[in-house]
């Protein structure tokens, strides 16, 4: 049998494995579940790979954002040989933080960064599974900027283009698919 194995079908291919569940945690939000697709070895590794690429060489270390961003982050920082920083939600981290409190689609949240796991002018990309209102990843963009990070950029897997979070950056973000 004859596979076609070329970026664009495997790219595909790992975008047919997001799930939608419909009223999940909430009623009226559609949840997007990559569970699949990071479940699966290949699907998982062209990601990982879409998502490094556009930041080749320009970071130190990948900071993952919890909890779906932290898989991503550990495989991205293996593959680029660059270190890892999670990005926690409040109240897990042990030593003294930087925290910032965003809203969701289905809620409110506040997310903390260690103060001193990164020396100032350090260059993070910071890494998570979905992009929705942007409140996650604004809230660990004003980490970065709190902490002096040099933020190169924002990765995603899926952007949720409805609800518009690009314009709640003010750094890069890419996105490897969009809904
Ligand atoms: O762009 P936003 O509107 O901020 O939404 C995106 C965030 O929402 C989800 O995480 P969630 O807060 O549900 O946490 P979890 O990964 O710990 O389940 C997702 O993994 C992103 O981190
Ligand atoms: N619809 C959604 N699916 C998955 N993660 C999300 N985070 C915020 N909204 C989300």
């Amino acid at each position: 049998m004859w596979v076609r194995t070329d970026g664009a079908f495997r790219l595909a291919r790992a975008e047919s494995l997001i799930a939608a569940v419909s009223d999940h945690p909430t009623p009226g939000v559609v949840f997007r579940d990559l569970t699949p697709l990071f479940a699966d070895a290949e699907a998982f590794s062209v990601v990982v790979d879409a998502i490094a690429e556009p930041f080749a060489g320009r970071f130190d270390v990948v900071a993952g954002l919890e909890a779906r961003g932290f898989l991503l982050a550990g495989a991205v920082a293996a593959r680029t040989g660059t270190g890892v920083l999670p990005i926690r939600k409040a109240g897990k981290l042990p030593r003294e933080t930087v925290a910032e409190s965003y809203d969701l689609e289905y809620g409110r949240a506040t997310i903390e960064a260690h103060r001193d796991d990164l020396p100032p002018g350090v260059r993070v990309l910071l890494l998570d599974d979905v992009l929705a209102t942007g409140g996650t990843l604004a809230a660990a963009l004003r980490i970065g900027e709190r902490l002096e990070w040099d933020v190169v950029g924002c990765g995603v897997v899926l952007e949720l283009d409805a609800l518009a979070g690009r314009d709640a950056l003010d750094s890069r973000v890419v996105s490897v698919f969009h809904v």
